[in-house]
Parts: C-alpha cells; sequence; structure tokens
C-alpha cells in the first residue's frame, strides 16, 4: 500500500470517509454520471442522513458505503484504510462491520429461507457466537428487533410476515454480525405510516443501545428529521452535495436553495398552509443525469435556481462554511429565506 492508501483518518472520532467519490454507470451510449465528487465523513456512533429527489445518486453512494459497488474515482477510507485496498481478512471484517438494510424486505430478503435459516448462516460465518450458542442469539435478536422469540416463528418464511415484521428481519440480519455502520436504504419507505414510526423508533434504539452508525438515505425530510436528530444532513442533487450540516440547522435554516424548495415543497396536513406551500422546482423529477451540467458551466442547480445571478454559470460554486459545521455549495446562501412553516416530524402524520 502506498503512505496516501493508509493515510489514518485525522479525526480518532471518525469512522469512515468519502473522498471525492465519482462513479459513472457503463451504458450503450455514454457512461452516465450517477455520482460526481462526493465527500463526507461519518463519526462513530453518528447518524448522517442523505437526502435527495429520485435519482440523485444516493442509492449507489450507499452501496459504494458497504463495498457492494466499486467507484469509478475517489476513496472510500475506513478507520483510515481505503477499503479496495484491504487484504482479504480486512476485507472480510469490513463486509461484516458495515451492514445493508435495503427498502425493499420482499427483495432483499431469500423468500425460500425460514427466519432460522436467513439469520443462521451469518453467526456461523463470522463466528460471531460459538455454534451451540447460534440457536439462542437468534432469538435474542428477534427478542431485539421486536418479533416472536419462539420456535414456531423461527420456522416461518418471508411470505408469512407482515411489511413491517419483514423490516424488522432484515434489520436484525444487519445487527447480528455486529456491525459499526448501518447504511438504511429507504427502510421505512414501503411500510404505512404508522408501521413507519414504529420501524424508525426501532433503528435509533438499536442504536443507543448497540453503539451503532448509520447512514440513512431517504427523500423524505419528515423522515430524516425524525431520524438525524443530533446527526448531519447532507443533500444530494444531480449526482452532488449541495449542503451539509447539523440535522437541526439544514432543517429549520437551510442555506443552498435546493435544500429550501424540497423543504418547502413538503406537504403540510393544514390544508390552509398547504395552499401556500410552493410546489415547484425541487418537486420536478430530477434531470436526466447524462445532461449534468460540467464544472465549467457552473452551478449545477442554476437552471432552476430562483435566486440565480450571472456568476452562478461561471464556474461550479465549491462547498463552502456558511456557519460552524455547515457547508453549502451556493454563492449566495444568505438569498435563501427563513422557511414559510416549520415542517411536520413525519410528514403525512
Ligand atoms: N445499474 C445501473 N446502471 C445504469 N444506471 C444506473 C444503475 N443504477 C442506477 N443508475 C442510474 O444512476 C442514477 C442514480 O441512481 P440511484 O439509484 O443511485 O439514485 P437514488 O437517488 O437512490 O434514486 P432512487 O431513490 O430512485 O433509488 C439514476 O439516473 C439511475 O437511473
Amino acid at each position: 500500500m502506498t503512505a496516501a492508501e493508509t493515510t489514518p483518518a485525522t479525526d480518532p472520532a471518525l469512522l469512515l470517509q468519502v473522498d471525492g467519490l465519482s462513479h459513472r454507470y457503463p451504458t450503450s451510449t455514454a457512461p452516465l454520471p450517477a455520482l460526481n465528487g462526493v465527500d463526507l465523513a461519518v463519526g462513530q456512533d453518528s447518524v448522517t442522513a442523505i437526502v435527495g429527489e429520485s435519482g440523485c445518486g444516493k442509492t449507489t453512494l450507499g452501496r459504494m458505503i458497504t463495498g457492494l459497488l466499486k467507484p469509478s474515482d475517489g476513496r472510500i477510507l475506513y478507520q483510515g484504510q481505503d477499503i479496495w485496498n484491504l487484504g482479504r481478512a480486512d476485507w472480510n471484517q469490513y463486509r461484516r462491520a458495515v451492514q445493508i438494510v435495503q427498502q425493499d424486505p420482499y427483495a432483499s430478503l431469500n423468500p425460500g429461507l425460514s427466519i432460522r435459516e436467513t439469520l443462521r448462516p451469518g453467526l456461523l460465518h463470522h463466528k460471531i457466537v460459538p455454534r451451540r450458542e447460534v440457536q439462542g442469539e437468534i432469538l435474542r435478536l428477534l427478542e431485539l428487533v421486536g418479533l416472536d422469540a419462539d420456535e414456531a416463528f423461527l420456522r416461518r418464511f418471508p411470505h408469512q410476515l407482515s411489511g413491517g415484521q419483514r423490516q424488522r428481519l432484515a434489520v436484525a440480519r444487519a445487527v447480528s454480525l455486529r456491525p459499526q455502520l448501518v447504511v438504511a436504504d429507504e427502510p421505512t419507505s414501503m411500510l404505512d405510516v404508522s408501521i413507519r414510526v414504529a420501524v424508525l423508533d426501532l433503528l435509533l434504539s438499536l442504536r443507543a443501545e448497540q453503539g451503532l452508525a448509520y447512514v440513512f438515505i431517504s427523500h423524505d425530510f419528515g423522515v430524516v428529521r425524525y431520524i438525524a436528530r443530533g446527526g448531519r444532513i447532507i443533500v444530494m442533487f444531480f449526482g452532488e452535495v449541495v449542503e451539509d450540516g447539523p440535522a437541526e440547522e439544514v432543517i429549520k435554516h437551510p442555506r443552498h436553495p435546493y435544500s429550501y424548495l424540497l423543504l418547502e415543497s413538503i406537504p403540510i396536513p393544514d390544508p390552509r398552509t398547504a395552499r401556500r406551500r410552493r410546489q415547484e422546482i425541487a418537486t420536478d423529477a430530477v434531470d436526466d443525469l447524462a445532461e449534468q451540467p460540467p464544472a465549467e458551466e457552473g452551478c449545477i442547480f442554476a437552471n432552476r435556481c430562483p435566486f440565480v445571478e450571472d456568476a452562478c454559470r461561471q464556474a461550479r460554486p465549491p462547498m463552502a462554511e456558511v456557519s460552524p459545521g455547515h457547508r453549502a455549495a451556493c454563492l449566495f446562501p444568505e438569498r435563501v429565506p427563513q422557511l414559510s412553516e416549520a415542517i411536520p416530524e413525519i410528514a403525512g402524520v
């Protein structure tokens, strides 16, 4: 390994560092740029929420953090080590320490495996507990995630579970390997609102009990607000990070026009308030990433920005500090107005 590949993370509280990450998917025509120069840092025992519209690259980023997809450019440093330069033993250790919970528990659980068979192989393969204790550990995990911890339940198959139970099982499988970081990719977006809150509460309680860090991916600022309290929010647009700051600050006082418009477009249950909300630019589908403007053509959000100036079309604005620990890629962050209303905790509740 070169010195750069083994550079230790400067902050000992830092678990994971993403450094200039870019990805282009090969297509039959030109490569499709899905991520462009993404930086982020994840502290031990922290919550980092990644929010943005569909297609902005959130899942691509999550899969890369989990080691499921190799970036075209950039590095992912785990405890200071580039994960793509790890030896076999360290790589196995990384794949255990960083787990993913995906959006669709129907797709992520093998329908042919019972609950016992879903949880058992990982415990054995990674020698989490001695073989004779595996059964007890499976029952402990089921109890931990709020499922029935009994023999009859262990024999059930995913199709015999409700959507919420299936997602609890997916969470149990992720935490069974005693990870340090869980990437949760829209883990509640396919669940009913009532069940959604219960699963979010489960994730929060597991974090407190097990000292887990989360990278939580969502398009829903209400959900992000609930889960990321005390953590950070990273807003992505068009494959790039446009804002990164303490969760409460980003939600109460966004400093990038895209974050502002995303927050302003959240539906409010009160119809009188709802009428006042703006439902424009940010709610459009994200543009075709193949059309992403090159850096020399200015700000990535310029064509939709209500506050755009000529200067914004000269070069891509760099991420710049707008207040301590809060950065935005905007030349005029002071023009972003205050939100018209505080957003509800979870949209629709
Ligand atoms: N395997 C693939 N091959 C080609 N293009 C892909 C592939 N996976 C994703 N993309 C494209 O890359 C871009 C980013 O996709 P990604 O799934 O990371 O975004 P996202 O923000 O997670 O969106 P969603 O919430 O809809 O999943 C999109 O334009 C998507 O169509």
